[in-house]
C-alpha cells in the first residue's frame, strides 16, 4: 500500500496556472517538480490548446507538465494529453474516466465538511496521488484559500499534494503538520491571476527546501 507515512526525501513543488512562457522559465529556474496548466474555460488561468501547446514545448525533461480538467469532454482532454504527462481533475469525474486516458492522473479533492478521505482514496485507487484543495461552493479550484490541515490523516493510502492557499509565508508551517508528497500553488505565487511573481516562486521553492533541510538534519 502507497502511503503518505513513507515520507518523500524532499517535498515536490508543483507551481500551478501558468500561462506565460517566462513563468515556465522562471518557475523550472527555482527548481520546480511540476507545472500546471489549466484547461478549464471558467479560470483566469485559462490557456487554449495552442497556448498549451507552445508552453509545453518550453518545459524541459524532468519536469512534470500538468493539464487540469473540469468534467470537461473526453475529446479534448485526449488531444491535450499529447502535450502533458499528467492530468488533473477537478471536477466529478469518476475514477473509471480520469484512467481512460492512458496517461497517469491525480484526482483533486476539495475539503469539504463531510469528506471522508480514507473511502476517496480507496475509490480513486488508480490515481497516482490526490490533491487536497480548499472548498468553496461553486468553485472548482484555485480559491486561494487554505483548510483545516489536521484533516489529514497521516496514514491515507494515496500520496498527499497538498494546496490551497499557500504561500512562501505559510508553506514550511504545512509541511510540518503534513508532511506531504508535494506542495501546490497558484494565487500565493502570483503578481495577478495567471501571472507568476519570479521572486514568489524563488521565495516559495527557498521556504520549501528550507523546511526539508531541517528534516534531514
Ligand atoms: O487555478 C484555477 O483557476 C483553477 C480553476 C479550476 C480548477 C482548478 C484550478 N486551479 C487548481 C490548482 O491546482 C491550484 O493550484 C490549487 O487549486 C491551489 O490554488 P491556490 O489556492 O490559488 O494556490
Amino acid at each position: 500500500m502507497t502511503t503518505n507515512l513513507v515520507l518523500p526525501a524532499r517535498t515536490r513543488i508543483k507551481f500551478c496556472g501558468l500561462s506565460r512562457e517566462q513563468d515556465v522559465a522562471d518557475a523550472v529556474a527555482v527548481g520546480a517538480d511540476a507545472l500546471g496548466f489549466v484547461l478549464w474555460p471558467g479560470s483566469k488561468r485559462c490557456v487554449d490548446e495552442a497556448r498549451l501547446a507552445a508552453l509545453s514545448a518550453r518545459v524541459p525533461a524532468f519536469v512534470t507538465r500538468v493539464g487540469l480538467f473540469v468534467d470537461q469532454q473526453p475529446e479534448l482532454i485526449a488531444r491535450c494529453a499529447e502535450h502533458l504527462d499528467l492530468l488533473q481533475f477537478h471536477g466529478d469525474e469518476t475514477p473509471a474516466f480520469c484512467a481512460g486516458f492512458g496517461r497517469p492522473w491525480i484526482k483533486a479533492l476539495r475539503m469539504r465538511d463531510d469528506l471522508d478521505l480514507h473511502a476517496a482514496a480507496e475509490a480513486y485507487a488508480g490515481a497516482q496521488a490526490l490533491l487536497l484543495d480548499a472548498y468553496r461552493p461553486g468553485v472548482p479550484g484555485g480559491t486561494g484559500e487554505t483548510f483545516d490541515w489536521s484533516r489529514i490523516p497521516a496514514n491515507l493510502a494515496k500520496p498527499v499534494i497538498l494546496a490551497g492557499g499557500l504561500g512562501p509565508d505559510n508553506v514550511a508551517q504545512a509541511i510540518e503538520l503534513v508532511r506531504p508528497f508535494a506542495v501546490d500553488v497558484s494565487g500565493g505565487v502570483e503578481a495577478a491571476p495567471g501571472r507568476k511573481d519570479s521572486g514568489l516562486l524563488a521565495a516559495f521553492a527557498a521556504a520549501v527546501a528550507q523546511v526539508d533541510r531541517t528534516h534531514q538534519a
